[in-house]
C-alpha cells in the first residue's frame, strides 16, 4: 500500500493505538512472554505508535515496552501522558517523547502528533498515567498546539473515540486553534466507530484484536509545499477493512503471487518458525460446537459463559486441600476474550480465549447467604457499588466491546462455515458460500457498523450478527450438599477482581481484607483450568 501511495504521490501513514500484547500464543506462549512478538512488530514501519493498557498491567510488560518497543520505534513512539519509573536509576521519565512534529514525504503535510492513553488506573506501579485533563494544561502541550506551521494535528491514543478524554483534547486544541484540522485515532472499546467532532475534526476507531484495518482518508489539507489557510475543500472518509488476504489483494490490485514481498515472506517464515517452536498448533481437544461470547444469549447452550459456568468452573476450579468444601466461584466475563470455534482447541486457543495470568483466590467459610449475593451486587450494573466507590466501575469487568451494546440484537442466523470447510477450502470467498440457487449470492455474518457517517463504512458487506449483553461476572457452584444450601462456602474468585469482591462483601456487612484472601490453586489460571478441562472432556481426534 505504501508503494501504491508513493506511486500516486500521496502519503500513507500506519498508526498503532496500543494493546499489542496478550491475547495469542505468539505473545503468551514464550518464556519470557513477548520474545517473538517484539521481533515481529519491529518489522513493521509504523509511523505513530502508543501504549495501550495491556502493556502496563505488569512490571515486566512495561519494562519491555520501555526497554525494547520504544527503542524499536524510537522515531514514532509517543507517550503524551505516560511516565515510566526506571528501576535502575529510580527516576521517573517519559516512557517516550510527548509529541512529534514531522512532514510527510510525498505531499509535505506538516503534522504535530500526540499519543495518549485513557485515564487508566489499573497499571503496575512502574508506570504513571497522568490524567488527560491535567496533561492538556502542561506547557509543552500548550506550546505544541499553538504551532502556526501545522497542517494537521494527529492525536492517536488508546482512548475511546467517544470519551471525556478526547473531548478534553478537542476542546483544548480548539480553544487556541479554531481552524487547523484534527484527526483522532482511538481504541480500547474494541469497536468500529467514527465520530465527527466538528467540520474539521473526526475520530476513527478500528475495532479489536486486528480483526479490522481502520482506514482513514483526508483530502484537501494544506501542505508545506502549498500552505493555505483555506481548508474549504477538506474531505474526510473512513473505511473498516476486514483483515484478510482477500481485502489486501483487492485494495492493492495484486494477487496471490504478486502480493507477497521478500520482506513479508521472511516475516511470515519467522512467524511459522515461532509457532512451531512454541507448539501453538498442538491440539488439546476438539470443540464439539461453537461457543460465543456475545453472539449467543447468556444462559443458552451456545454461550461460552454458560458452558464455563455449568461445566468447566464447577469441575476444574478445585483445590486439592478443600475439594469437599462447598464453593462459589466468581469469574469476571472480561476474563474471556474470544469465541471458541468448533474444531481443534489448540495451545494457541488457550491464550486467545483467556490470556490473563490472574490466579484464583478464595476467602474461606463465608456465610452462604452473604456469598450468594456478591455476584448479584457486582452484576447489578454498579448502581449500588459504584455509588459507594465511584472509581470502581463494575462494568469494566465485562469485555470492553460490551459497553457499546445498549440493547441486544437478535437475528435469525445462517449456519457458519464448518471447521472443515474453513480450513480445507482455503477460506470460502465472501459472498460465495451461502449463494442460493439462481438467486443473489449470499453474504457471511460479520461486522455491520453504523457510525456518525452512516452505515456504509464496512468494506466487506456482511449480514448482521446477534449481539447480546453479558453480565459483569458469572457464578458457578460446586461440592454443594445434595439437598438444601450449605451454611458456609469457600468464595473463590480471580485475584484481578478481589477489590470488587471485598467491596461487595463490605456492602453486605462482612468486613474482609486482602489478608483474608488466599491463593486457591497455586499458579493455575483460568486459561490453564479451561485447557485441563478440554483435555479431559473433549475428543482429541478432530
Ligand atoms: N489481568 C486482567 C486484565 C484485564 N481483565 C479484563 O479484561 C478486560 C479489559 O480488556 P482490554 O483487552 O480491553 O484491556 C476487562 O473486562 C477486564 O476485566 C482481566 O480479566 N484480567
Amino acid at each position: 500500500m505504501k508503494e501504491k501511495a508513493d506511486g500516486s504521490g500521496v502519503d500513507l501513514l500506519l498508526i498503532d493505538t496500543g494493546d499489542r500484547i496478550e491475547g495469542n500464543g505468539l505473545y503468551g506462549g514464550s518464556n519470557p512472554v513477548g520474545e517473538y512478538t517484539s521481533e515481529i512488530f519491529k518489522q513493521q514501519e509504523i509511523d505513530v505508535i502508543c501504549s495501550g493498557n495491556h502493556e502496563l498491567y505488569k512490571k515486566s510488560s512495561a519494562d519491555r515496552e520501555y526497554l525494547t518497543t520504544v527503542p524499536n520505534f524510537k522515531d514514532s513512539y509517543l507517550a503524551s501522558n505516560l511516565d515510566y519509573i526506571d528501576s535502575s536509576t529510580g527516576k521517573t521519565v517519559p516512557l517516550a517523547p510527548r509529541f512529534r512534529k514531522f512532514t510527510t514525504k510525498n505531499q509535505g503535510i506538516r503534522i504535530v502528533a500526540f499519543g495518549f492513553l485513557f485515564d487508566f488506573t489499573g497499571n503496575y506501579n512502574n508506570t504513571i498515567i497522568q490524567e488527560v485533563e491535567k496533561t492538556v494544561t502542561e506547557t509543552w502541550f500548550q506550546e505544541a498546539i499553538r504551532d502556526k506551521d501545522v497542517d494537521l494535528f494527529l492525536v492517536i491514543g488508546h482512548v475511546p473515540v467517544r470519551s471525556e478524554e478526547y473531548t478534553t483534547i478537542h476542546k483544548a486544541i480548539r480553544a487556541v486553534n479554531w481552524d487547523t484540522p484534527i484527526q483522532f485515532f482511538g481504541g480500547h472499546t474494541h469497536i468500529r466507530d467514527y465520530k465527527i467532532y466538528d467540520s474539521k475534526t473526526v475520530a476513527l476507531e478500528g475495532g479489536r484484536f486486528m480483526e479490522t484495518i481502520g482506514f482513514m482518508s483526508i483530502e484537501g489539507l494544506s501542505t508545506s509545499k502549498a500552505p493555505t489557510k483555506r481548508t474549504a475543500g477538506l474531505k474526510f472518509d473512513r473505511m473498516y477493512i476486514d483483515n484478510n488476504l482477500y481485502s489486501f489483494h483487492h485494495h492493492t490490485n495484486l494477487n496471490d503471487s504478486t502480493f507477497p514481498t521478500t520482506h513479508g515472506r521472511t516475516v511470515s517464515e519467522y512467524i511459522t518458525h515461532a509457532r512451531k517452536t512454541l507448539k501453538l498448533d498442538s491440539v488439546h481437544g476438539c470443540a464439539p460446537q461453537d461457543f460465543w461470547l456475545s453472539r449467543a444469549r447468556y444462559g443458552s447452550r451456545d454461550s461460552i459463559y454458560t458452558w464455563l459456568q455449568d461445566s468447566v468452573l464447577p469441575e476444574a476450579v478445585v483445590s486439592k486441600e478443600r475439594k469437599d468444601k462447598p464453593r462459589l466461584i466468581i469469574v469476571n466475563t472480561g476474563a474471556i476474550r474470544y469465541d471458541i470455534f468448533k474444531g481443534p482447541f489448540t495451545r494457541d486457543t488457550t491464550f486467545i480465549v483467556s490470556p490473563f495470568t490472574n490466579e484464583f483466590h478464595y476467602i474461606r467459610d463465608v456465610p452462604y447467604t452473604v456469598a450468594n449475593k456478591v455476584a448479584l451486587l457486582i452484576n447489578n450494573e454498579g448502581d449500588i457499588l459504584v455509588d459507594a466507590e465511584p472509581t470502581m466501575q463494575v462494568s469494566s469487568l465485562r469485555p470492553p466491546e460490551q459497553t457499546s451494546i445498549t440493547k441486544a440484537v437478535t437475528v435469525e442466523e445462517m449456519p457458519l462455515l464448518d471447521y472443515d470447510e474453513r480450513v480445507h477450502s482455503d477460506q470460502v470467498r465472501f459472498g460465495q458460500h451461502h449463494g442460493q440457487d439462481g438467486g443473489e449470492p449470499g453474504l457471511t455474518p460479520g461486522y455491520t457498523t453504523t457510525d456518525d457517517l452512516g452505515d456504509d463504512g464496512d468494506d466487506t458487506v456482511h449480514t448482521v450478527m446477534s449481539n447480546y449483553r453479558v453480565p459483569n461476572c458469572m457464578l458457578a457452584n460446586a461440592s454443594f450438599p445434595h439437598s438444601g444450601a450449605p451454611e458456609q462456602v469457600d468464595l473463590v474468585f480471580m485475584d484481578f477482581i478481589e477489590p470488587y469482591i471485598l467491596l461487595a462483601l463490605s456492602f453486605l456487612g462482612q468486613e474482609y481484607t486482602s489478608e483474608d484472601a488466599r491463593n486457591y490453586m497455586g499458579d493455575e489460571t483460568l486459561g490453564t483450568v479451561i485447557t485441563q478441562w478440554v483435555e479431559q472432556n473433549w475428543d482429541h481426534d478432530c
